[in-house]
């Protein structure tokens, strides 16, 4: 099955999901552009984000569900076509409330575009490719972060707002004509998602949800991705410049460092997944664990932390997404075909819910802080980041607590079909033992 058709249709579908990450993130990186067109501040700017997450979070089971039904070609060209639309709106809004509309737009037509594109990958190509191809079409999709800061941001100082944004919605119109002409959902042959069994809506998510694998894969993004999501989102940068005192191009430089991080580490965790099926929830809690040790470590040396330390504990978030793709790999090897994009979209919303109830969270720790006057230094301060940023850990300690329940489930079905997970020291013990052999 892994004919050029193959590789074309995946490439079309990559593609699109690079443009759905370019139009995702191109807001975000003209903020002092949007400042002046909106005159509006730092806050009232976070709520085009914040607004645009809540859309796309929330319409990652929705949209698993008519993935299903419709299949990834009809669910990626209206996608493309809402962020077409929402890009359009951009381009020619001046007021917050229009502006925001857009964003809306925007974060709809994304919604619809990751889980679709992701079931493209076990149609069209062998079940052994399937972790590193997964792995692959997340990884070349953050490209499309460096498509924003660099060609997007330049279009923008030289044509200005409008037409900067309007070529945006010209690149959804060629994904809507690319994926009309050549994208195809399954392999002439195969059965596409509307052949498969008529479940109702309700049997497919009840289906879907009571399938511990899925439940498994949903807090395994839950837990390992909304922290580098909380840092390059939303508070990364006033952290770094205001509370660390770091200056404007060293926090830069640390964020394109994330995504760089983020661009290398996914081949070799693809292909640590696909050598090593049983342990893929231990990788979810060894970079957990990382995470909680380098948040750790920032937040408590006295004075602020170097650079070198800041380096680290950025390269161990970016980590986060590459890791967090292990999550559709159980919603992909514990579910049927038919309902793999119900339970994509189940996985998906873990990481963006935990990401958005960490980020109102850190928000309201700062306020709160500074309304009782426990934060002398400022809104921002370092003090005020030290007790706001540590409710990561909790939200880390809970998803870790759910994914353990859950995979003592998974690991229990397992045994029950004869496949036992062997403890983690008898592995050692064995390789030990071969070793000195
Ligand atoms: N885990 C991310 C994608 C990713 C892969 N490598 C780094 N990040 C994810 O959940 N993506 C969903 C989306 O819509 O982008």
């Amino acid at each position: 099955m892994n004919s050029w058709r193959a590789w074309t249709v995946w490439g079309i579908g990559v593609f699109a999901y690079l443009v759905a990450v370019v139009q995702r993130t191109s807001f975000g990186v003209v903020g002092l552009e949007a400042t002046e067109r909106f005159s509006a501040g730092g806050t009232l700017l976070s709520a085009f984000t914040v607004v645009q997450l809540v859309v796309y979070a929330s319409l990652q089971i929705p949209v698993g569900l008519l993935v299903d039904r419709f299949g990834t070609r009809i669910m990626v060209s209206v996608g493309a076509t809402f962020m077409a639309l929402g890009q359009l709106q951009i381009a020619v809004a001046e007021s917050v409330v229009t502006g925001i509309i857009g964003r809306m737009l925007v974060g709809m037509g994304d919604a619809m575009t990751f889980v679709s594109v992701l079931r493209l990958v076990p149609v069209w190509f062998e079940g052994r490719k399937a972790p590193l191809l997964s792995q692959l079409t997340g990884m070349i999709g953050q490209v499309g972060q460096l498509v924003s800061v660099i060609p997007f941001l330049a279009l923008m100082h030289a044509t200005g707002w409008t037409q900067a944004f309007l070529s945006l919605a010209a690149l959804s119109v060629l994904v809507i004509v690319v994926v009309l002409a050549l994208l195809r959902n399954a392999p002439p042959g195969v059965s596409a998602p509307r052949e498969g069994p008529t479940e109702g809506t309700r049997e497919v998510l009840a289906a879907a949800w009571r399938q511990p694998g899925t439940r498994l894969g949903l807090w395994s993004h839950f837990t390992v991705q909304f922290s580098g999501n909380v840092f390059a989102l939303a508070w990364g940068f006033p952290f770094m410049v205001a509370g660390q005192g770091y200056d404007a191009s060293t926090a830069a430089g640390l964020m394109s460092f994330f995504v760089a991080v983020a661009l290398v580490a996914g081949p070799p965790m693809g292909r640590f997944v696909a050598r090593h099926p049983l342990r893929r929830s231990t990788l979810v809690l060894a970079i957990t664990g990382l995470t909680a040790v380098a948040w750790t470590a920032v937040l408590l040396l006295p004075g602020g932390a170097p650079v070198w330390l800041m380096a680290i504990l950025v390269a161990v978030l970016a980590l986060g997404g590459p890791c967090s793709m292990i999550g559709f790999d159980f919603a992909r090897t514990f579910n049927p075909s038919h309902r793999l994009g119900t339970a994509t979209g189940i996985v998906n919303s873990g990481g963006f819910v935990a990401a958005l109830l960490t980020m109102f969270l850190i928000g309201y720790l700062l306020d709160v802080q500074h309304a009782l006057g426990l934060s002398p230094g400022g809104l921002y301060s370092l003090e005020a980041f030290r007790v706001a940023l540590a409710v990561q850990l909790l939200v880390m300690a809970g998803g870790t607590l759910a994914l353990l329940g859950v995979r003592r489930k998974v690991r229990r079905d397992l045994a029950a079909q004869n496949v036992h997970v062997p403890p983690l020291r008898e592995v050692w013990a064995q390789f030990r033992s071969g070793r000195r052999r």
